[in-house]
């Protein structure tokens, strides 16, 4: 397994948020980790990025144990990530907000700026590449917001939750687009709630509740598991 998590768990003071979690990522694969509200994804994707240390358990990238290691380790080690609340500078264009990543990770300034507009052009933001970033609209932000993890060039992109409020073809859009970064070989976790996304791009699900895993497999096998519709599918899809 390229991302390989082993008894993963997290307290928050008398709160135990994840418990025991075991799951992996193989090269170029997606998955997505789902779950009700609170069921512990995010402290899940926090303490693989780095910006969390686990109570106990391991965290393995690329066969090395990162466990509790930095996120500006992790992110050197090829981890990227976006995040829920999406934070552009609102102040600063386009393109200055996908140089962020890049000349964080010390390239000269030209070769930021060819990373920056490569990663804009995947997206379709490059003609947006001047304008200030405070001007997009949801789904562009969406975007500025992957093309800022893409600049970095990662080999493991964690996605928090990207399709939330989008239109059934935006979404569709970014579908498309990690289907085929996943094509060139990148690696993808996913925490995602809208269930068609899930079941068209994910390889693999991991069901959370609780901060257990309730069940694992093929999306099909999820969406039949009778665990994972009492818990989860049959409580979202309930009028
Ligand atoms: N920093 C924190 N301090 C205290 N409790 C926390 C903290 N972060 C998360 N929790 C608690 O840990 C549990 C798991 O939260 P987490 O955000 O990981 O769930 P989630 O599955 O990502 O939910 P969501 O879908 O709402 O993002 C919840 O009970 C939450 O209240």
């Amino acid at each position: 397994m390229f991302l390989a998590v082993e008894g993963l768990t997290k307290w928050f003071g008398s709160v135990k948020a994840v418990r025991g979690i075991d799951f992996g990522v193989a090269r170029g694969e997606i998955v997505a980790l789902v779950g009700p509200n609170g069921a512990g994804k995010t402290t899940c994707f926090n303490i693989v990025a780095g910006a969390m240390r686990p109570s106990a358990g391991t965290v393995r990238l690329d066969g090395a144990d990162v466990t509790g290691h930095p996120p500006e380790e992790m992110a050197a080690r090829g981890l990227a990530r976006t995040f829920q609340i999406m934070r552009p500078m609102a102040g600063m264009t386009v393109l200055e907000n996908a140089l962020i990543g890049p000349l964080a990770r010390g390239l000269s300034l030209q070769d930021a700026r060819s990373d920056a507009r490569y990663a804009l052009e995947r997206v379709g933001l490059a003609e947006k590449a001047d304008s200030p970033a405070g001007l997009l609209t949801l789904p562009e932000r969406k975007m500025l917001e992957l093309a800022r993890a893409l600049s970095t060039a990662p080999r493991l992109l964690l996605l928090d939750e990207v399709m939330a409020s989008l239109r059934p073809a935006e979404a569709d859009r970014i579908v498309a687009l990690l289907q085929s970064l996943r094509a060139e070989g990148l690696t993808i976790l996913l925490i995602e709630h809208v269930m068609r996304v899930v079941m068209s791009l994910a390889d693999r699900v991991v069901v959370m509740h609780h901060g257990e895993k309730i069940a694992e497999g093929a999306p099909a096998e999820i969406a039949a598991d009778r665990a994972v519709i009492d818990n989860y599918l049959g409580r979202r899809t309930a009028p």
